[in-house]
């Protein structure tokens, strides 16, 4: 079967599967403005640190599309300087949907770049916006092929570490992730989950875990969608259940994304991800972040830096789903409340952050990044 996708578009138009939605029923929404891309990304429509750059790249790329051809075109194709506020001030405003991850950031900084190089050459405003509407493009567009590279790199490593350590992987390894990185959570393919098809399509996966994700449930949503899609052996686990597995199974490494990577290694991803990385080194299983290099934020030095997105409380009172059981086929979305009305002080953070000190790799589209011999932390400059 066809892998799943997150993103639709095609000259102007821009669609997104609501991800709200997964997995019971796919419905596709028209994105006609950078607003209607915000919201999308605010509320989850989409999500995923790779795919919301995407979004937000394309949103840009849509709404200077839709400017140049415009019977009479906007005040702000009167002059570069117009365009350069106008731009700065969408791509800011872009940046507010989601505190963490960093490469909606890194694609801004992009578009930031070719705007102010282009005004620099002495450009006029149609072309410059001619030039951000291809750069926009390209953010989206690259993601599939390093996504590809890193799940190669990832995968090859642990192979070797495997080998190394003398496992007996005869009948291929088991490795668990969190939440979901896969072609819902990028323009293709994905970074963990890319490693975990990559293993797959070469014949060396035995079975891939995944935590259900609680409270979004990222995983029993997407990830299980995304894996039974790919017709990959798998088994879905409760968070609470992490330690759990590491007793009773064979589990040859915790393979998970980011959100955002600080200098020293420190990774922030999704909430639970911190639990497994400790018990991952209770039990000696390596620990590889796969993502690509516009997660790496060399402007933070370490993992206390990192913005911590607090999604709204009544989202961790809440389960998503259809109905059970589902005779008629029948698909209406249901929200559950599993607390009593009115409780007060519930914490939900959306992300924590995983000390680099519990990271065995950093995995990008560049390869493999390990730590000297006897330090805590990465220098991952050199690679970025
Ligand atoms: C390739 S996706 C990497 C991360 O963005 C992913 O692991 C994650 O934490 C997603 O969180 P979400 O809140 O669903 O956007």
């Amino acid at each position: 079967m066809a892998p799943l996708i997150s993103i639709k578009s095609d000259d102007d138009k821009l669609e997104i599967v609501n991800q709200l939605l997964l997995p019971h029923k796919t419905e596709f929404l028209e994105i006609n403005s950078v607003e209607e891309a915000h919201d999308a990304i605010k509320t989850m429509k989409i999500r995923g640190a790779p795919a919301i750059a995407s979004l937000a790249a394309l949103s840009v790329s849509q709404h200077l599309t839709r400017a140049l051809r415009a019977a009479e075109p906007p005040a702000f194709l009167s002059s570069p300087s117009a365009l350069k506020s106008h731009i700065d001030t969408t791509l800011a405003y872009l940046f507010t949907a989601r505190p963490t991850a960093v490469n909606l950031g890194a694609a801004t900084r992009r578009l930031t770049k070719t705007l102010d190089d282009a005004i620099a050459a002495g450009k006029v405003p149609r072309e410059i916006a001619q030039e951000l509407v291809a750069e926009g493009r390209a953010v989206a567009d690259e993601d599939v092929g390093r996504n590809k590279l890193m799940a190669k790199w990832a995968g090859e490593w642990l192979l070797q570490r495997v080998a190394d350590r003398g496992l007996d992987a005869s009948k291929g390894v088991n490795v668990l992730t969190v939440c979901n990185t896969g072609s819902l959570a990028t323009s293709g393919y994905g970074t963990a989950l890319g490693m975990i098809t990559y293993l797959h399509e070469t014949r060396k996966l035995q079975k891939a875990y995944f935590t259900q994700t609680a409270p979004y449930h990222q995983g029993s949503r997407l990830t299980a969608l995304e894996l039974q899609t790919l017709q990959i052996p798998s088994v879905m686990i409760c968070d609470t259940m992490v330690g759990s597995l590491f007793q009773h199974h064979e589990i040859h490494a915790v393979a998970v994304g980011a959100d955002r990577i600080a200098r020293n290694g420190d990774t922030a991803n999704k909430i639970g991800t911190y639990n497994a990385a400790v018990l991952a080194a209770r039990h000696k299983i390596p620990f590889i972040v796969v993502a690509p290099i516009s997660t790496v934020d060399l402007d933070v030095h370490d993992g206390s830096q990192i913005p911590i997105e607090h999604r709204p409380a009544l989202e961790a009172c809440l389960v998503r789903g259809i109905r059970y059981p589902n005779e008629g086929g029948e698909t209406e979305q249901v929200q559950v409340m599993i607390t009593p009305q009115g409780l007060e002080g519930i914490y939900n953070p959306s992300f924590d952050v995983t000390p680099a000190e519990l990271i065995s790799a950093i995995v990008t589209e560049k390869g493999v990044a390990v730590k000297e011999k006897g330090a805590e932390g990465f220098d991952l400059s050199p690679i970025v």
